[in-house]
């Protein structure tokens, strides 16, 4: 027996996704949940030099630290059956390969009153990776951002939908770190214009 045999539909995995999962999981799922997981907070604290960067211009991505006093929000999506293993070898090239992300399980609370925690797999990049960049001003890390871009797109549209989720999804949560630097890319966004105007098709 393959082990992916015993993956029938009853058997389940859920996956918590806070950065481009929350609006680009590309894999199929059966469902998905809105909530958050306590004791993270979401940074733009990790490079990225294939989807938003590249190896001479490293992007800015988000990744958790650990913070006792803060909670992340985001969505977890539940896959079962042949799900699991196709989401699995997906996000195996996606966020660890190609993106340096390590993974952990965590304690997922759904939004909602009599919803009970589940175990999600959450995928982290911590400090000893070799493009983490770690913490700099809202200001630094928005320049960083508006003039990056990668093989998947501009560094600017990882941060605008993200934000974009935040306020339709979660708009009781006030996620300073993200929209002070969305507030402080946006600033620049005229200044690129007119170096780069290819930026208005975003
Ligand atoms: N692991 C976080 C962050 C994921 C993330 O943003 N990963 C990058 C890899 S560096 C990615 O998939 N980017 C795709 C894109 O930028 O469209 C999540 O759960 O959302």
């Amino acid at each position: 027996m393959k082990p992916q045999d015993i993956l029938t539909e009853k058997t389940s995995l859920w996956i918590f996704g806070y950065g481009s999962l929350v609006w680009k999981p590309d894999f199929e799922f059966r469902r998905s949940k809105v909530g958050y997981i306590q004791g993270y907070k979401r940074r733009f604290w990790h490079g990225d030099n294939f989807h938003r960067g590249n190896d001479e211009m490293l992007g800015r991505v988000v990744t958790l630290v650990e913070d006792d006093d803060e909670c992340t929000w985001g969505v977890a999506y539940e896959v079962t059956g042949a799900q699991i293993e196709e989401s699995l070898k997906y996000l195996n090239v996606r966020e660890a390969v190609r993106g340096g992300y390590i993974t952990k399980a965590v304690e997922f609370i759904p939004r909602g009153d009599g919803e009970a925690p589940l175990l999600a797999l959450v995928y982290i990049a911590t400090a000893d990776n070799p493009i983490y960049l770690g913490p700099a001003s809202c200001e630094e890390i928005a320049s960083q951002i508006a003039v990056s871009h990668g093989k998947t797109g501009h560094n600017i549209e990882y941060l605008l939908r993200l934000a974009d989720f935040m306020r339709a999804y979660c708009p009781e949560v006030a996620d300073n770190h993200l929209f002070s630097i969305e507030a402080s890319a946006l600033a620049l966004v005229p200044y690129l214009l007119a170096s780069d105007p290819a930026l208005s098709t975003l």
